[in-house]
């Protein structure tokens, strides 16, 4: 049979995975790599595991069929133009596989009331187990040193027991976040539960078509959140603000609102972000405005809604300018989109995103790669950074898939074979026994498969061939000690063949970044290379918040200022304690949390603390401000306390014309503009965020006297008007 090699050819984004881009490397250069794989066209067909269709928290949602609402027009969203799509199948080819041990216990879990799960990556991770085989989630698998096996809930075990005491005292300094259900805002910044009379409302007969009743339903049967008052209000909201709009795919607008709100319920978030993330789209789409949200909802949810609406004017100027493809450019972006708004806003944009990669097919094949292109360089790194390990992965793969088809078949064909889920769950099962039976004691043991886009990365990146790959299948498990260690390395060595020279020390010799831990691959069951990982809890909370963090460690060699660092790690944390705290009911019969407190608590790290960051490092930390000059946009970064004027002068245009205060454009059209409005005060403060406009040069004239010329050329017949066409075609200049 013939083997088809990977085309090289297009480019997954470096700032994630520190890889080459394909596009650097020629089409059928030396650096094909060789998958010995069936042939595409068979992949295709086959029942790859790669291609069922990994929904996470959507995979036991209702069919789109039941709520199909016939219409042929189409709505195109203002924020995002993959606003306007939806596509029935919604859901679409993630390499994150969904295994169980037990398939009883796999099919006993319910979507329904769906416990909130952190959205950290780590060993573990989890969302539903898929209904039906034909469908899973995106799912990790752990044990816990008790011995029981979590699917959904042991995520919430092993974070539990890592980050409880981060968590409990970001608690006390984020009441910020405290869910609308029992204190909203009022525009005098009182806080009250008053509006919850208010929001009581009379479902029935608020809904005009009958497909809107069964997505509500819908929503109910996969996560308990869609019965909070505050969030049956929103899909009320929602539904009225998006009547009658429809997506590319012919489906009602509210499912995508809808589906984007299930994933954000999915990874744990409360109801102010569910609430928000079914009005996501309403400032941009529909007459709703932030007055009305604000008086209706409170604060918190206006202002996520209007954080997302700014997020999506910034991913759009940023899409049309290319601005991402630019690595400084890039990681800019990143920073500004984690810096300019509650992370939270940032969550809600990156469920948008995923669900309009998951319905992508129903845009034209150019306009999928554009939109696989932008979310690659913008919201992949963003997943990454925050740690929603899922979410990246799916992102990736549908990124993937559309932006490589063939490699991508190519790969995924090859993977019905090597990927095996009892293979690892097996793995666990066995290193546990060993472990007890060895008196080793242990805080987390957990498996991952890798994803299909990071196999694909790891492959270009070190040239290697998919056979070559040890640490498809890894697991990974943390003990107490360094003692522990050595110790479980043993236990693993002796269940399992090692295979020569890939054992590594990081513990005694850690990386340059300070990662420690041990590696080994073992031949494990079926003589198929097993990755396994050993560390200590400290040793892990560097590897996933320290100067070794993973996502850093994923965007390659990147230079971080202390400002973005600082920024990621605010963001993680606010992330984390939102899904965290979220879930108290479920965390409190899990782990004994105090039994690894972190060194120091979460928000007032020692000054040598190497989780440590300074909340308020926005006021001196520079700013990212996007320009648009020209036509042209760039993303800038300036010294705290930036004025406008300093921006001028970057540009050339700080001269005494715009700096005197006697000549001073004033003509509006000449002036700059600081998010839509001309700046009349040069000595503006830059904020974080801000969009500042720079009109055309022009250098003596204002547009009012360009127009008064053109009036006054009209007027003396040298410009010509013909007698047929448009109003937009009938001017022209006459010779
Ligand atoms: N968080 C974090 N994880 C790391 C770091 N370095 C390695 N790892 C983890 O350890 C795994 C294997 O790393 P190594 O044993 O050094 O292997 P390698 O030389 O990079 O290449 P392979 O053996 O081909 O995987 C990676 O896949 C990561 O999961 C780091 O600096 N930070
Ligand atoms: N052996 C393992 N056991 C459990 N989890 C792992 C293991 N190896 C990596 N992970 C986790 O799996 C997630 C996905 O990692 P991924 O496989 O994409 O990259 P990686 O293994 O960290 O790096 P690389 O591709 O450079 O080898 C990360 O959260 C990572 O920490």
């Amino acid at each position: 049979m013939a083997v088809p090699t990977i085309a090289l050819y297009a480019s997954p984004p470096s700032s994630v995975c520190s890889t080459p881009h394909p596009c650097q490397i020629n089409s059928h250069s030396s650096s094909d790599y060789e998958l010995n794989s069936r042939s595409s066209s068979s992949a295709s067909s086959s029942a790859s595991p790669t291609q069922k269709p990994i929904v996470g928290g959507l995979s036991c949602l209702f069919s789109s069929s039941s709520v199909r609402h016939s219409s042929s027009s189409s709505f195109n969203s203002g924020g995002d133009e993959l606003g306007s799509l939806w596509h029935e199948r919604g859901e679409d080819l993630s390499s994150s596989f969904c295994y169980s041990p037990y398939s009883s216990l796999g099919s006993s879990l319910k979507c329904r009331d769906q416990s909130p799960v952190s959205v950290f990556q780590g060993p573990v991770s989890c969302s539903s187990v898929g209904v039906g085989s034909s469908r899973s989630s995106p799912m990790r698998i752990s044990r816990e040193r008790n011995g029981d096996l979590h699917l959904s809930a042991s995520f919430r075990v092993s974070k539990e027991g890592l980050f409880n005491g981060f968590v409990r005292n970001a608690l006390e300094s984020c009441l910020d976040y405290d869910s609308p259900s029992f204190n909203i805002s009022h525009s005098n910044g009182d806080s009250s539960t008053g509006l919850l009379d208010e929001l009581t409302f009379n479902m029935e007969g608020n809904f005009s078509e009958p497909y809107v009743k069964e997505l509500l339903l819908g929503a109910q049967l996969r996560h308990k959140i869609f019965y909070d008052e505050v969030v049956v209000k929103a899909f009320y909201e929602a539904e009225k603000a998006h009547r009658g709009q429809m997506r590319a795919s012919g489906d009602p607008y509210l499912q995508h609102c809808v589906e984007t709100a299930i994933l954000l319920a999915m990874i744990g978030a409360n109801p102010t972000v569910v609430a928000a993330g079914l009005l996501h789209d309403t400032l941009d789409d529909s007459f709703i405005s932030y007055d009305y949200i604000f008086g209706t909802f409170g604060a918190r949810v206006a202002d996520l809604v209007e954080g997302v609406s700014k997020l999506s004017h910034l991913s759009k100027l940023a899409r049309e300018n290319n601005t991402a493809s630019k690595t400084v450019e890039a990681d800019r972006l990143h920073t500004m989109f984690l810096a300019m708004a509650d992370a939270r806003a940032v969550l809600i944009k990156l469920a948008d995103r995923l669900h309009n990669m998951m319905t992508l097919e129903a845009l034209p094949p150019a306009k999928q790669k554009r939109f696989a292109k932008e979310t690659l360089e913008i919201f992949v790194p963003l997943a990454n950074r925050l740690g929603i390990s899922s979410w990246k992965e799916r992102l990736e793969n549908l990124c993937f898939k559309h932006l490589y088809p063939d490699q991508h078949d190519v790969l995924s064909s090859k993977l019905v074979k090597s990927f095996d889920e009892a293979r690892i769950t097996s793995a666990v099962e066995k290193l546990e026994q060993a472990l007890k039976d060895g008196a080793v004691s242990y805080h987390v043991l957990s498996g991952r498969h890798k994803s299909l886009y990071s196999i694909y990365c790891k492959m270009i990146k070190k040239k290697l061939t998919m056979d070559q790959i040890h640490d498809i299948h890894g697991i990974r498990l943390i003990v107490e000690n360094e003692e522990d260690c050595y110790t479980a390395l043993n236990i693993v060595h002796e269940l399992w063949p090692e295979v020569p020279g890939k054992l590594k020390d990081y513990i005694t010799h850690p990386k340059f970044n300070g990662y420690q831990s041990l590696h080994t691959v073992v031949m494990g069951e079926d003589m198929a290379p097993l990755e396994v990982q050993i560390r200590t809890k400290e040793m892990h909370l560097q590897a996933e918040f320290g100067f070794a963090a993973h996502w850093r460690y994923k965007e390659g060699d990147s230079e971080y200022s202390s400002f973005v660092l600082q920024m990621v790690e605010w963001a993680r944390w606010v992330v984390t304690w939102q899904c965290e705290t979220m879930a108290k009911e479920q965390t409190s019969s899990f782990g004994d949390a105090d039994s690894i407190r972190p060194p120091c608590p979460f928000p007032s790290h020692s000054d040598d603390c190497p989780y440590s960051y300074t909340p308020h490092c926005i006021q001196d930390g520079p700013v990212f401000v996007i320009m648009i000059e020209n036509e042209k946009m760039s993303v800038q970064e300036f010294p705290a306390s930036s004025t406008v004027m300093d921006l001028l002068i970057r540009v050339g245009r700080g001269s005494l014309r715009w700096s005197s205060p006697y000549r001073f454009p004033v003509k509006e059209e000449l002036r700059p503009r600081l998010n839509r409005e001309p700046v009349d005060d040069l000595t503006l403060k830059l904020k974080m965020g801000d969009v500042v406009e720079l009109t055309p040069t022009i250098p003596d004239k204002s547009l009012t006297e360009y127009r008064e010329e053109i009036q006054r050329m009209y007027d003396q017949g040298r410009l010509a008007v013909s007698g047929s066409g448009t109003a937009s075609s009938r001017v022209g200049w006459r010779s």
